[in-house]
């Protein structure tokens, strides 16, 4: 079993090679609670958590509920008293009970995870995972040996020191050792790749969109509740602290009835990225990118189904949308309007809120926003900012800013280890990224695209 210390003899190693420093402290994994709604959302009260990650951390063997509260009290917090860390240790995955009866972290735990593909997404994945404690990369496939892939994968599990190497999918699928699976190939292969992992019992993070249409989703989804597997989608959004403050401001009334909520995803992406300008790879601007503001609408109304679709695309020659305008009604009261392009010059990807005291705006980039503005009508307005933990200098791998092949990557963190830590605990499904939103999103992206003509080969199947 691998001890949390492990890592810190990883991270030592990164950073003598990389600059010959003193050795590091032991505990060094960036602690990626630093905000209060990091824990709020499991009932948690932001210091007590941040004060269990030091204690905890350095304590492999976890601590007696005594010993918590004693930790917490050394450490100068006056929640120690809290009535409710009892229940929270007993009903928050995030915390984990050891054979021992004692308390530890779920992200502590270890637990061994698979990677199909190397795709470009999967580095910068990766690379914040293995920020996290527990997370063991154990193995990475390519879909095929041939063209000289396998030595592409050799060269990636090196590069991001992931443990074994595999030609095909199903040899991941039947290493015995790996438990959890990430799917990052494109869109199209996800349900195939997913539903080989789920046949070979492994719990499965599928990226986002979790497939081309609704019927390919609902099956995904069904297969992982007849084999009582974790699958959930990688919408990351969901898991940044910003979002999530915006469900509690939204909840607690803060700017009243929520009545329109607006956002532009503006990303230009030419040609050159095949997969999205080909029917058969499942292009299109909606299912990569448009899907952001409307999911970001759907957490925005509470994840209900919108009783309304309304869209309008400008299509490519070859028949994939590469700018489209979608309209939602959730209800008699209240509406989005979001509007996405993967042609139009790129632009700061903003998103507002309007409800009836007052508006939230998110900015840029608001599908991993780090920073909100609140306006309540007649006061001052007010900014709330959360920074992901700091990016250690050793991660740089792509062109993007901070050195990632996608912009905000570190915020994978939080996915991370919302997913670690439920796999752990043996939660089968997200309620921030219920299954069952997901197969209606997918639903509402079918409408969208039966009114602006776009379908794929797989629609047919
Ligand atoms: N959450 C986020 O922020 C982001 C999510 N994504 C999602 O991640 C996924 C991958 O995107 P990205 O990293 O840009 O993709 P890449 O083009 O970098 O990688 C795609 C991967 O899929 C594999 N692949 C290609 N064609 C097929 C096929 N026909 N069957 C099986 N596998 C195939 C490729 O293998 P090979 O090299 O052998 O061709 C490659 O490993 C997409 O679904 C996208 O929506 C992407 C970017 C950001
Ligand atoms: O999820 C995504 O976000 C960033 C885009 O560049 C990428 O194509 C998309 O898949």
């Amino acid at each position: 079993m691998r001890s949390v210390f492990a890592l810190d003899v990883v991270f030592r190693d990164k950073t003598q090679s990389a600059g010959g420093a003193d050795p590091l402290p032991v505990c060094r994994s960036p602690n990626p609670f630093q905000h209060e709604s990091d824990w709020a959302r499991f009932g948690v009260e932001a210091s007590i958590k941040a004060d269990l990650w030091e204690a905890m951390k350095c304590h492999p063997d976890g601590l007696t509920f005594d010993e918590i509260i004693e930790n917490l009290k050394q450490r100068g917090d006056n929640h120690c008293k809290h009535e409710g860390v009892r229940e929270e240790l007993e009903e928050n995955p995030y915390f984990f009970k050891l054979p021992s009866s004692k308390w530890t972290l779920s992200i502590f735990r270890p637990l061994k995870w698979g990677f199909a593909d190397k795709a470009q997404i999967a580095e910068d994945f990766i690379e914040a995972l293995s920020l996290l404690p527990g997370p063991e990369l154990a193995a990475v496939a390519s879909r095929k040996v041939d063209d000289g892939e396998l030595e592409a994968a050799q060269e990636f599990a090196k590069k991001h020191g992931v443990q074994r190497v595999y030609g095909t999918y199903k040899e991941l699928a039947e290493d015995p050792d790996v438990e959890l699976v990430y799917v990052s190939n494109i869109h199209v292969a996800h349900k195939d790749t997913v539903l080989l992992m789920l046949e070979h019992g492994k719990h499965v993070l599928c990226e986002k969109p979790l497939a081309v249409n609704a019927r390919d989703t609902k099956e995904m989804v069904n297969k992982a509740r007849e084999k009582n597997l974790f699958f959930a989608a990688g919408l990351w959004s969901r898991f940044f602290p910003a979002v999530q403050k915006i469900r509690e401001l939204i909840q607690c009334g803060t700017i009243g009835e929520v009545g329109y909520f607006h956002a532009d995803f503006l990303l230009q992406m030419g040609e050159e990225v095949k997969r999205l300008y080909t029917p058969e790879m499942g292009g299109g601007a909606l299912l990569d990118i448009g899907m952001y503001p409307i999911a970001m609408g759907s957490w925005v109304f509470g994840q209900r189904r919108p009783d309304a679709v309304q869209a309008m695309a400008v299509m490519h020659p070859n028949r994939i949308d590469t700018t489209g305008v979608v309209n939602l009604r959730y209800g008699e009261r209240s509406m989005s309007t979001v509007t996405y392009s993967m042609a139009l010059p790129t632009a700061p990807i903003v998103g507002v809120i309007h409800g009836s005291k007052g508006r939230i705006t998110i900015h840029d980039k608001m599908h991993c926003p780090t920073k909100i503005t609140v306006e309540i009508h007649g006061k001052e307005p007010f900014d709330l900012e959360f920074s992901p933990p700091e990016k250690p200098p050793e991660i740089s791998h792509g062109d993007a800013e901070g050195g990632w092949n996608f912009e905000g990557s570190m915020g994978f963190v939080y996915e991370a280890m919302a997913i670690h830590s439920a796999v752990v605990s043996g939660v089968k499904e997200l309620k921030d990224v219920s299954n069952d939103e997901m197969v209606m999103l997918m639903e509402v992206t079918d409408e969208i695209r039966k009114q602006i003509g776009v379908t794929y080969p797989q629609d047919e199947k």
